[in-house]
């Protein structure tokens, strides 16, 4: 097709041959192709421009550059168009819920991320993944049910807060960086947040959960208390969750705890969207060099045996310490970084997995009286 006629394309021919060039676009968070997916929405030519209107029921924000950089050519030398106009929207999708329970208000969905033992950097995780969900175009909150250590009020800057209640039985989330938060660390001091017995503990978390006013979110990402003991269990199976993110570091004594998580979703019937390798390679922050103190190859083998996948191995970098220590993690202080762009790769995949791995419930709203 030249440029010459680029005029005379019948609408259906234009959507044919757009269509022709997005299907071969491949990408590790898509299963199946933008085609089969239902994603273009609208395709005209007008003046020598180009418009092509996407909508994906996952957060794609960085995907969508990738997909523009390897298509924008064939398509301007098919089309004869001179320029692109390209949009992306979201329409999250609801998926379905473990056991079908019912929902929490507002929220369509919910991450949970845990780790096997403590001090992994599962917090730091949960931080920098629900931040780099919003950045990468989604409503997200964020959930500090660590009863062991509550560390997400100062990872975000806010432990000097509490939450207020409007209404006197429930509490407003406290807003940071464009996240939802709230957390058992504005609720106790440190103190006593050890005392925690499970039942009670569960009790807690629960009303936690459900008697905060979400804003509606895309995504609520859960920060669980590391371990993988009663209370662990007793949330994983009474939280609403649609997927489980479990984080490890590289170390042996790590990766055998770890396997205890999976095994735990695995035992309530939470879908694992895979593991995070945290503090895979230490990087030098005075020349760079990477050097993998806790070992390699562990978790690679960990996701073989258990048949899911690696979803990031984020490097140990003293940067990413300071930042969370400061209340400004990475993905807001330094959002052009190489770190910001693992976190928001990470995010995508988290998003496209919990949607290719799940059931879409239609049209869902989570209602809940309040
Ligand atoms: N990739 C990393 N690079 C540098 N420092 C990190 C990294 N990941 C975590 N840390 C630091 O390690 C410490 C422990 O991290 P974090 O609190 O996230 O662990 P955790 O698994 O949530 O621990 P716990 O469950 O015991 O609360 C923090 O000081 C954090 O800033």
């Amino acid at each position: 097709m030249n440029s010459q006629s680029h005029s005379q394309h019948t609408p259906e021919a234009l959507r044919a041959m757009v269509v022709g060039v997005l299907t071969t676009f491949e990408h590790p968070t898509l299963k199946h192709n933008l085609t089969t997916l239902k994603a273009l929405r609208h395709v005209a030519l007008m003046n020598g421009k180009l418009h092509i209107e996407l909508v994906m029921p996952f957060v794609w924000t960085s995907a969508f550059e990738d997909l523009k950089e390897q298509t924008s050519a064939d398509l301007l030398r098919m089309t004869g168009a001179q320029a692109i106009d390209w949009r992306l929207n979201h329409d999250i999708a609801t998926m379905k819920r473990v056991k079908n329970t019912p929902g929490v208000n507002g929220v369509k969905n919910i991450i949970a991320v845990s780790s096997g033992k403590g001090g992994v950097g599962k917090s730091s995780t949960a931080v920098n993944m629900a931040l780099a969900l919003a950045a990468e175009g989604a409503k997200v909150g964020i959930l500090d049910a660590d009863i062991y250590g509550p560390s997400v009020p100062n990872m975000l800057g806010t432990e000097d807060q509490r939450p207020s209640s409007p209404d006197g039985t429930h509490m407003a989330p406290i807003m940071a960086h464009g996240l939802a938060t709230n957390s058992i660390g504005y609720l106790v001091t440190d103190d006593n947040a050890m005392v925690w017995r499970g039942p009670m503990a569960s009790k807690a978390l629960m009303q936690l959960l459900n008697e905060t006013l979400w804003p509606e979110l895309d995504y609520l990402v859960l920060d669980m208390p590391p371990g993988t003991g009663d209370i662990q269990l007793t949330l994983a199976q009474n939280i609403p969750v649609t997927g489980a993110v479990v984080v490890t570091t590289p170390q042996d004594i790590a990766l055998i705890d770890a396997r205890k998580g999976l095994v735990m979703f695995e035992k309530v019937d939470v879908p694992v969207l895979g593991v995070v390798e945290n503090m895979s390679m230490h990087i030098c922050s005075n020349c760079g060099h990477h050097e993998a103190i806790f070992g390699s190859g562990g978790a690679q083998a960990l996701v073989e045996k258990y048949h899911t996948r690696l979803l990031s191995q984020l490097p140990l970098h003293i940067t990413l310490r300071q930042d969370l220590d400061e209340g400004e993690p990475t993905v807001v202080r330094r959002p052009d970084s190489e770190f910001t762009a693992l976190y928001r790769q990470l995010a995508g995949v988290v998003a496209a997995q919990l949607y290719w791995q799940g059931e879409v419930i239609p049209g869902d709203i989570a209602f809940r009286a309040v």
